[in-house]
Order: C-alpha cells, then structure tokens, then sequence
C-alpha cells in the first residue's frame, strides 16, 4: 500500500521510464503528463499498433526482499509467458538522482490469451511491493494506467485517472548507473558486509562468510614481494540479468561463470522475445531456463596454464579470488540476485588480500582474478542494452575501493574473436549454435572488457593470450619484470 503511493498522480509525473527495447540502439525513454502528445516512431513502434501492453517495476524498502522479488518475477515471466510475448528491462528514475532507479520489465503480448493478465494480477496479489502498469493506443496517443489490487479502492479513484505517455530526451547517464554503487560494486568492506548482514535469516551461509571475513581481514600490507593479478576475460559472459540461475554450478566439473547464461542475448534486450528484432542479438524462440551447462560451454583462455606457469618459474605463491574456503558457498551465492552475489564476491576479495598481505612478505605472489573481475563482470551485467550505456571514463564506479590491498601488476589476457573462433575450431567444433551463441555474446564481452579498461588506481595491462603458452608466458615474464622490477 505503502509502496503504490509511491506512484500516485505527482510522484509518476516526475519519473522518466527507461525501457532497453533494442541493444543496438538507445533505450527509449518516456514521461507521464496530463497532455497527450504525438510520440514519436520509436516510441510508438514500443507501444505498438496490436497486442497489449504493459509495466511491471518492483520497489520496496528493503533492498534484499527488492532484488529476490525481482529475479523471481523474471523468473515466473519467462516460464509462463508464451512466446507472443516480448519482455524488456525497464526502469523508472528521477532524471540524476542516484539511488531513484526503480527497477522492473516491460511486456508486450501479442497473443490471444490472458496467461500474462492472469501472471501479472497473481504477482500484484501476492506482494504489495510490486506495480503494474498497463498502456493503451489510440492513433498517435498513449496513455498509461496504474493497475490497483481489488482490495485497494481509496487508491483506485485517485490513480485510475491516466496519463499519457510523453516523449522524453535521452538521460546523460543511463539510469542503471545510477544505482550501480552498493547494488553491484561495494566500494569498502563495510558496505559488502552490510548486505550479508542483511541475509543471515533467508541465507544461513551467510554467517558462515561474514565470520570467515571477520578472521581473516587485514587489508594494509607492508612492503614485500611484489603482487601481480591475472585476470582473463572469459569467452562465456552473457549477463544473468533476468534473474537466477540455480542450475549454474562452480562445481569442479564445470567451470562455467556465472555470468554465464542461457540467455545470452540478455544484457541486451530484449529479455525474452517472440521473434528476433532487427538488428538486435535475440535469437529467436528461445526456451527459457534451460540449463546454461548443457547448452554452452565455457571457453579457456589460457590463465590457470599461465598462472600455474608464473608460479613455477617466479617460485611465487598462487593465490585465487574468491579463495578456496569459499569454494563451498559459492553455489548459493551464484543463484541470488546481483546485489547478494556481488557482495559475496567483494568480500571474497577482502579475504584474499589478508591472504596476499601474509604471502607477499615472503614471495612473490600471483593472483587468479581479483577486483576487476568483480568490478568489470558487474558493471557490464548491471548496464543493459549498448556499450556507450556503461559509465563514462572516469567516473567514480572505476576507482580501486581505497581499504582493499592493491596489487603492483594487474595483467588481462584477452583473445581477438577470431583467435577464440580458431581455438574452437581446433576443439573440432564447427559453426555449431554454441559458437552462434558465443557470437551473441560478443556485446556484453565487449562492455566487461571496455570494464576491465577503464578500472583505475591500478589500471589493467592488456596482454594478448592468442600466441603458444610459451610465448605468452614470455611476454608476461617480460611485463613483470619491466613493471616491478624482478
Ligand atoms: N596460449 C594458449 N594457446 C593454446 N592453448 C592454450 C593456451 N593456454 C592454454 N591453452 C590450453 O587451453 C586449455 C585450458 O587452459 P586453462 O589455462 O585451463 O584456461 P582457463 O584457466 O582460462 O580456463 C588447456 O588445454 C591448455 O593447454
Ligand atoms: N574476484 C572475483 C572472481 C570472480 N568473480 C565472478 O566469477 C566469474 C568468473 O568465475 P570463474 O570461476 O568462471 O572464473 P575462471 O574459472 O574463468 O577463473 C566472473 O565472471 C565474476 O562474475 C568475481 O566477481 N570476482
């Protein structure tokens, strides 16, 4: 009841809605007001001429119950929505305001049923968090209504009344940024450990982690051995977006990411689709939820092999984050929603560094992945749609969090698409629809990788991993001691 109010008549008037209606293009942006208003092409081809059409945002006080509620309607869309049915991120935001991000899906069905009334009026009953809009055409108008529970009939007079929708010009930063720090990047340990925190009742393991952080945190090192990070750009990396995905494992048969993802046009939009949009990376009539493991399959890119090699040569310590007492929670933190995940994996780098600061006094160290996986992986899955909707370089969400160790070297192994396209080749796979798959992914590899580069305070060093494992170990061996003085 509490949280409808939220969009009476004024509060809506001063929102914009944000919709990623197609990941090659600018999401389309749109007001509310009382003056109707001739839209233009691209919002009337969103509204569209046939089928109906309608918003769903979720918004609550409470951030943990706000991001379960959200991945689970997901969840329920796409596995109960037929395939007439397009769903698309959405948002609602006041325009620069950090932390206004309303977050929700758009849904057009063009089919004959009601599944998505019936699904959309059953998710409204059971929680009061969450808002469903429905819009209607007529000639170049549209109008938004605000669907009320039966229950709720105060609410009903004042909000029945409609508002057209209204063209709204491109916002400078997109919204998800917005909401970005402490939903999907944690700048100090306090901030990761808050979110824990908030978990231990639904989420028992969490306890378990927070008092292996408690033991082990310790972030200031003294001058030692030098650290040097490899990170690899994996050639999975389609975002989870639309929500969990209990069937992925970090099980040590599968090295999959959780990033990793059956869907491997979201991070894109639309989020599930009836027929591919032109132009846009949704392959068409996908099954939703199938089991991302049985479908893709990870590709290498050479960095145990080259981590393994460092070891052996420099005679370092081998270091990994998340490290291996982790190992056993990370399952469950892989199906929760970004804001509970990322914080697991923040602290995992918290747990790390106490670690390099006590090998580091001894050896050199390497360290198998680090903040920029954690940083990078989650900006680029917390930005929908295009490249140039990721924060602009040197914003504030690039900065190394100024209480977690820094490293001396941070080097990421990276492959030309046609090296990754030769190496599975040579794994004797052919144009199969994996590889179509992983050709999908390439704009959300493209956003994690322009990441990775614009993260600051250190930067990373890009080092090609197409040559042999020799010559790329060579050419690392070269950067570390050109870099730190080995
Ligand atoms: N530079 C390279 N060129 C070709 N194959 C490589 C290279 N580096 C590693 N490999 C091979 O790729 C496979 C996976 O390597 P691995 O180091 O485990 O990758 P990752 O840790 O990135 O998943 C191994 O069979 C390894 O021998
Ligand atoms: N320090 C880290 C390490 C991994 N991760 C997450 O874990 C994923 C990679 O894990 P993985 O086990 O597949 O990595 P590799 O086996 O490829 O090293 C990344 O995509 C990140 O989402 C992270 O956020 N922070």
């Amino acid at each position: 009841m509490q949280t409808r109010a939220m969009f009476r008549w004024g509060q809506l008037c001063s929102r914009v809605f944000a919709v990623e209606f197609n990941v090659r293009s600018k999401s389309l942006y749109f007001s509310l007001s009382s003056n109707p208003q001739v839209l233009p092409r691209g919002l009337q081809e969103l509204f569209g001429d046939s089928g109906k059409v309608f918003s769903v945002l979720v918004h609550s006080e409470n951030r943990i119950k706000k991001a379960q509620m959200l991945a689970n309607i997901k969840h329920k869309l796409s596995i109960t929505l037929s395939r007439d049915c397009d769903v698309f991120e959405a948002s609602s935001f006041l325009p620069d305001a950090k932390n206004s991000v309303v977050k929700g899906v758009f849904i057009r069905d063009k089919s004959a049923t009601c599944v998505s009334e019936d699904t959309l009026r059953t998710l409204q009953q059971e929680n009061d968090a969450i808002c469903v809009f429905s819009y209607k055409s007529e000639g170049q108008h549209c109008w938004q209504e605000l669907w009320t529970p039966a229950n709720h009939e105060e609410v009903s007079k004042l909000d029945r009344k409609c508002l057209y929708v209204n063209h709204s010009p491109e916002a400078e930063h997109h919204p998800t940024t917005l909401d970005i720090k402490n939903s999907d990047v944690f700048y100090s340990v306090n901030e990761a450990i808050n979110v824990l925190r908030e978990c231990v009742d639904i989420i028992p393991e969490s306890k378990e982690v927070l008092k292996l952080v408690d033991k082990q945190l310790e972030t200031r090192r003294s001058d030692g051995f030098p650290v040097i990070v490899i990170e690899g750009l994996d050639a999975t990396g389609a975002s989870s977006r639309f929500g969990t995905f209990p069937e992925v494992s970090h099980s040590p048969e599968s090295s999959a990411s959780p990033e990793f993802s059956a869907f491997p046009w979201l991070g894109c939009s639309p989020l599930k689709c009836s027929a591919p949009p032109q132009s846009s990376a949704s392959p068409p009539n996908l099954v939703p939820y199938q089991n991302p493991l049985k479908t893709l399959t990870c590709f290498p890119i050479g960095k145990t092999t080259l981590t393994e090699a460092l070891k052996e040569s420099m005679n370092a310590t081998l270091l990994k984050s998340p490290p291996q007492r982790l190992a056993p929670f990370r399952q469950r933190f892989d199906s929760e929603p970004p804001l509970i995940r990322r914080a697991f994996y923040a602290l995992g780098n918290y747990i790390t560094a106490a670690h390099i600061a006590k090998e580091s006094l001894r050896a050199p160290v390497i360290v198998d992945r680090y903040w920029h996986s954690t940083a990078a992986y989650a900006i680029a899955t917390a930005v929908g749609g295009r490249m140039e909707n990721l924060p602009k370089p040197g914003s504030e969400l690039y900065q190394w969090p100024e209480d977690l160790l820094q490293p001396n070297l941070v080097l990421l192994l990276t492959l030309s698409p046609e090296e990754r396209v030769r190496r599975l080749r040579d794994r004797g796979q052919d144009k199969t629809t994996e590889e179509t798959e992983l050709e999908l992914n390439q704009i959300f590899r493209l956003k994690v990788e322009e990441a990775y580069k614009r993260i600051q305070n250190p930067r990373c060093m890009i080092v090609d991993a197409s040559p042999s494992p020799q010559q790329v170990l060579q050419q690392v061996q070269r950067l570390i001691r050109n870099k730190c003085h080995l």
